[in-house]
């Protein structure tokens, strides 16, 4: 048995037996406080996600968002990924060594991995028999919203959820592949990328005995590349800018502000990250 658990042998009394707390070897300990983090921040949570019979918007429904002007639809939609994004910024700063860091490399993390949480978690809500996804509440196909006026952008956000959706990912593993998307060494501008590394690796080591533990280990070589996710932030990002040139005078004010942070940073703030 590994160290620190209890002896099953058969020659020991209960009373030895009970003597033994039962120890977590500190990666489970650190993916177990992942987990809580993970539930306690997504929306909606994993019991509603089961209880719930999801159904789908009607024709006239779908067609009320396809006849909606473009502004108030990307206003719609950035309010909602907004939203998401606060839960991920909540999910990171109970991550264990993530508060320590200086709040600079805290918000460059953030700025680069936020986002590419959000499309993970996005997964939860996805239906792939209907290649549908939950949105204000019923599931939608990518034709609903299809007055954003960005259509390869929506179908490769549904590719991406319809690939991982695939993987039937626990809560556990999406909670470890989101806190190693957020806690990622390799993102630019960090002031102690070994500070970071260290965290990552240890969020490493436990991802891996977790997917042990559970005789998952060939999920690794299944998750979608990461440069996925990176490509679709930047044709995230590239559509904002389309939109904003359809709309001069940058983002309307009602976008929320930390959506224009985030994905419409005004020059004049000064470079990211550093205000
Ligand atoms: O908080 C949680 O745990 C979950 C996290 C995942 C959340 C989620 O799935 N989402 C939050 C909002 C979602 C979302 C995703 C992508 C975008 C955009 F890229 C663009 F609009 F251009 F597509 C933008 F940003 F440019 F506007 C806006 C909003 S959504 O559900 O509104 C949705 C919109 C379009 C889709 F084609 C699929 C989904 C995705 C739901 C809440």
């Amino acid at each position: 048995e590994t160290a620190g658990r209890v002896s099953l042998s058969p020659l020991c009394p209960l009373s030895v037996l009970l003597s033994h707390r039962v120890t977590r070897v500190p990666s489970e300990l650190l993916s177990q406080s992942v987990l809580l983090s993970h539930r306690a921040t997504c929306h909606p949570r994993a019991e509603e996600l089961q209880g719930q019979r999801w159904v789908p918007f009607s024709r006239e429904e779908i067609s009320a968002f396809q006849s909606q002007p473009m502004a108030e639809m990307w206003q719609r939609c950035a309010r909602r990924v907004t939203e998401a994004i606060e839960r991920v910024v909540e999910f990171a700063k109970r991550l264990r060594g993530f508060l320590q860091l200086s709040q600079h490399d805290q918000i460059v993390l953030l700025k680069a991995g936020a986002m590419e949480v959000v499309l993970v978690r996005m997964c939860r809500a996805f239906d792939a028999a209907t290649r549908s996804v939950l949105f204000e509440g019923k599931l939608a196909g990518p034709e609903l919203f299809r007055s954003l006026g960005c259509p390869e952008l929506v179908a490769s956000i549904f590719d991406f959820a319809q690939s991982l959706s695939a993987l039937r990912c626990s809560e556990s593993e999406l909670a470890m592949l989101s806190a190693l998307v957020l806690l990622n060494a390799g993102r630019p501008c960090l002031q102690d990328r070994p500070r970071v590394a260290r965290l990552q690796g240890h969020l490493d080591v436990a991802f891996r005995l977790l997917l042990r533990r559970t005789r998952r280990e060939g999920l690794l070589a299944r998750l979608p590349a990461p440069g996925r996710l990176r490509a679709l932030c930047s044709q995230h990002l590239e559509q904002v800018q389309a939109f904003r040139r359809l709309h001069p005078g940058g983002l309307p004010a009602a976008f929320p502000p930390l959506y224009r942070e985030l994905f419409a940073p005004d020059p004049a703030d000064g470079p990211a990250g550093t205000r």
